[in-house]
């Protein structure tokens, strides 16, 4: 099932399942746990993100061709940093670049999400994916001043400003989406693509994630997961290149859909 969450006319929020022919109908029952098709015709006003998330981790260099444009040694861990659930944007809805904090070095990351359905601590690689709940595309957007320059050698800053984590465009469930480490993932910044690889290449498959992750920390149900970026991001390239007002940004994976949004600067 694919689902989405939305408001209606009247601002209502509700789930609902996207069917192939672009039609939505209302769901039932919890999202999360067991999603009911009514069959009943939705009333869709505005696409939001398709979950509101408890904690929001993310892993950074999970992609050896990544790590390597980078200038960095695959990790023997996965590297682990998170975002605050303020970062979080909407399918459609604008990234915004910082002006009053600043940056000029605005990238973007396209990164499968994994959602987690119910409560996870100690899972192991076997029973790992009992814990989801499904999967969405995001972008891990990031300030790279921020992050590398201004940030004391920690990532959040530079990852986690308002509008940084977009999701969507719908939550795919695993009766659906049955090998999340078998999908095509892009992304495309105006018209040109910059990132085109695949999750077979994950240095941590997602199993492994769910596992080593639950291992310290109790994974909440709500709890999402940025699985980290393949290679083409726009810090690597020569010259650099940076997200810019006017620029429009897709995340695509295969069996989810596209997740696109604009670029605007902050009103200051
Ligand atoms: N360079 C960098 O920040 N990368 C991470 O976000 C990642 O996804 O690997």
């Amino acid at each position: 099932m694919k689902i989405t969450r939305f408001e209606d006319p009247v601002g209502h929020i509700s789930y609902g399942c996207l069917h192939a022919d672009g039609s939505t109908t209302l769901v039932d029952g919890d999202p999360l746990h067991s999603p009911v098709d009514t069959g009943k015709p939705a009333n869709v006003a505005k696409l939001l993100a398709p979950i509101e998330p408890v904690d929001i981790l993310c892993i950074g260099l999970n992609y050896a061709k990544h790590a390597e444009e980078g200038g960095k040694p695959c990790p023997e861990h996965p590297v682990l940093f998170m975002k605050t659930t303020s970062a979080v944007q909407n399918p459609g809805d604008p990234v915004v670049l910082p002006r009053t904090l600043r940056s000029d070095r605005v990238d973007y990351e396209c990164e499968l999400v994994v959602v987690i359905g119910r409560d996870c601590k100690n899972a192991t690689e076997e029973d790992a994916l009992g814990y989801v709940a499904g999967y969405t595309c995001g972008n891990d957007i990031s300030a790279r001043d921020w992050q590398s320059m201004w940030g004391g050698g920690q990532f959040c800053r530079g990852k986690t400003f308002d509008t940084f984590a977009p999701m969507g465009p719908c939550l795919v469930t695993p009766d659906e989406l049955t090998d999340p480490n078998n999908l095509a993932i892009k992304t495309t910044l105006n018209d040109q693509v910059m990132q085109d690889w695949t999750t077979a290449d994950m240095i941590f498959s997602v199993p492994k994630l769910i596992a080593f992750l639950s291992g310290s920390t109790t994974l909440r149900a709500g709890t999402v997961i940025f699985t980290g970026t393949p290679h083409g991001v726009g810090f690597a390239r020569q010259p650099p290149v940076w997200l810019q007002p006017g620029d429009t940004v897709s995340v695509e994976i295969e069996g989810i859909g596209v997740l696109t949004n604009p670029v605007v600067e902050e009103e200051v």
